[in-house]
């Protein structure tokens, strides 16, 4: 295009960044700029001359503007392909001569490739998003329905009751008890009962987290943050707990260094991800828990002492299931009605695992009792689930209560005797005989008649 004389309009035209076409009425190219043949993978002056109907019959574009505005008689826009691939948004000009008659048409085009792309992938991840948003309704949902609880000694309807009343406020609770207790149901059980059960629940376990990682994982970090970081940055836990409940379990396995950042974190509701220098502020109710002293471990310098009274607000106690064995009956029969629907098998318990049961000690509490019932139910053979089927540890801790004198008893009188004793304690602790048959585990008629043979009233 440099052979040719200076042209002031010429010179407008090639200075544009942008591709313009112009053609008269049978599709001749006039003029192009020079981005013009960049769009087409060609040199502009080569388009100069040709009719646009050959070019688009050889496959350099379709559809052509010309004809559609002259269909049209006015401005139009549309969507050409190239036969590079590339989508170009083109919008077509009439020209009108001073008669008011088209006599020149010009086209203009922007690539929208890329835009259409995003298009595409935005419309993908609002199908993603979707998506995952029923599925997490239907595990809010479940979660919901699945977090029955068993409370049928007074210290649990307690720990229930206090759960209510924490709930409707955004108090920090510290849960404190053995480890299988339950302290993560509780916890799902006060954030599924206050203002943000619709918002997340993220639970962390602090001393699950290596070390090294803990900052990273919980706080986030930024694009390039670290080697071996993830490239576009990651979201930590506690910005992730924004608007719902930030569960910190196993708080007094936090290592020391990192107690300072995270009480920071709590007080503030503010700070940085690893790698940022732009604060970040959250919005979350605050629950933890722990199966450790936390006094002593203040006393041996390896937790802080301000963390701990910002955490310890309201301190929730739940006891082991060996200081309340009004549950443990119930306990057995909600698992295993699970256990039962899950492996389709239909099991009973003899009486005598359920004394055996109520004599052991449960160290592990709730878990250990639900990991043997599964247990029991895949392993023993017959639908009747008895003491030689229990583990020898169960039955190594079972001791027949004392005879009164030093005198051996014949079994059938001891058996007697411990069975005297549990149904004088579900008379106390129950009003009726369907409540006691419930938490005895055996049916009502049978309560009746044991009362009547033991004389209890
Ligand atoms: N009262 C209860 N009724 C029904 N299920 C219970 C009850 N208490 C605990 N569980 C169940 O027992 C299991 C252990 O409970 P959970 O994980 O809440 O204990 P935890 O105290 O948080 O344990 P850890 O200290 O080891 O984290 C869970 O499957 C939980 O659903």
């Amino acid at each position: 295009m440099t052979s040719q004389p200076w042209n002031e309009n010429e010179a407008i035209l090639h200075s544009l960044q942008d591709d313009i076409l112009v053609t008269n009425l049978d599709g001749t190219i006039l003029k192009v700029s020079e981005a013009t043949g960049k769009v087409y993978g060609v040199s502009s002056e080569s388009l100069l001359g040709k009719s646009v109907y050959d070019l688009a019959a050889k496959g350099m574009f379709t559809p052509i503007a010309t004809p559609m505005v002259l269909k049209e008689k006015k401005k139009i826009t549309f969507v050409q392909t190239t036969n590079t691939g590339k989508k170009l948004l083109v919008t077509g000009i009439p020209v009108l001569d001073e008669n008011g008659k088209i006599y020149r048409v010009v086209s203009y085009s922007h690539d929208v490739t890329e835009l259409l792309e995003l298009k595409k992938f935005l419309q993908t991840m609002e199908g993603e998003m979707e998506r995952v948003k029923s599925e997490l309704d239907l595990l809010r949902s479940r979660q919901l329905y699945d977090s029955g609880i068993i409370a049928n000694s007074t210290e649990m309807k307690n720990v229930i009751t206090t759960s209510l009343q924490v709930a409707e406020v955004d108090v920090n609770v510290l849960l404190l008890g053995e480890s299988g207790v339950g302290k993560s149901l509780i916890a799902k059980f006060i954030h599924n009962k206050g203002s943000r059960k619709k918002g997340p629940f993220i639970e962390v376990n602090c001393g699950a987290i290596p070390e090294n990682l803990f900052e990273a994982e919980f706080f986030g970090y930024e694009a390039g943050a670290f080697t071996g970081a993830n490239r576009k940055g990651k979201l930590g836990l506690a910005e992730l707990a924004d608007g719902g409940t930030l569960f910190l379990d196993e708080i007094g396995e936090l290592p020391l260094a990192h107690q300072v950042k995270v009480l920071k974190c709590i007080q503030e509701k503010q700070f940085y991800r690893v790698g940022g220098t732009k604060p970040i502020s959250v919005d979350f109710r605050l629950i933890s828990a722990t199966n450790k002293d936390l006094l002593k471990a203040i006393q041996e310098r390896t937790f802080r002492e301000d963390l701990y009274f910002r955490l310890n607000v309201v301190p929730l106690t739940i006891p082991p299931i060996r200081k309340r064995p009004e549950d443990i009956i119930p306990l057995i029969h909600y698992v295993l009605d699970v256990f039962q629907e899950k492996y389709k098998r239909e099991k009973r318990l003899d009486e005598a695992v359920l004394h055996h049961f109520l004599q052991y000690d449960w160290k592990g509490n709730v878990r250990e009792l639900i990991n043997l019932i599964e247990r029991l139910v895949v392993i023993s053979p017959s639908t009747l689930i008895t003491t030689e089927h229990l583990p020898d540890y169960i039955k190594a801790s079972y001791s027949i209560p004392a005879p009164p004198s030093n005198l051996l008893k014949p079994l059938k009188d001891v058996l007697e005797d411990v069975e005297k004793q549990m149904l004088q304690r579900a008379r106390r602790d129950y009003k009726t005989t369907v409540q006691m048959a419930e938490a005895l585990g055996i049916s009502q008629p049978s309560v009746v008649r044991k009362m009547q043979k033991y004389d209890i009233d």
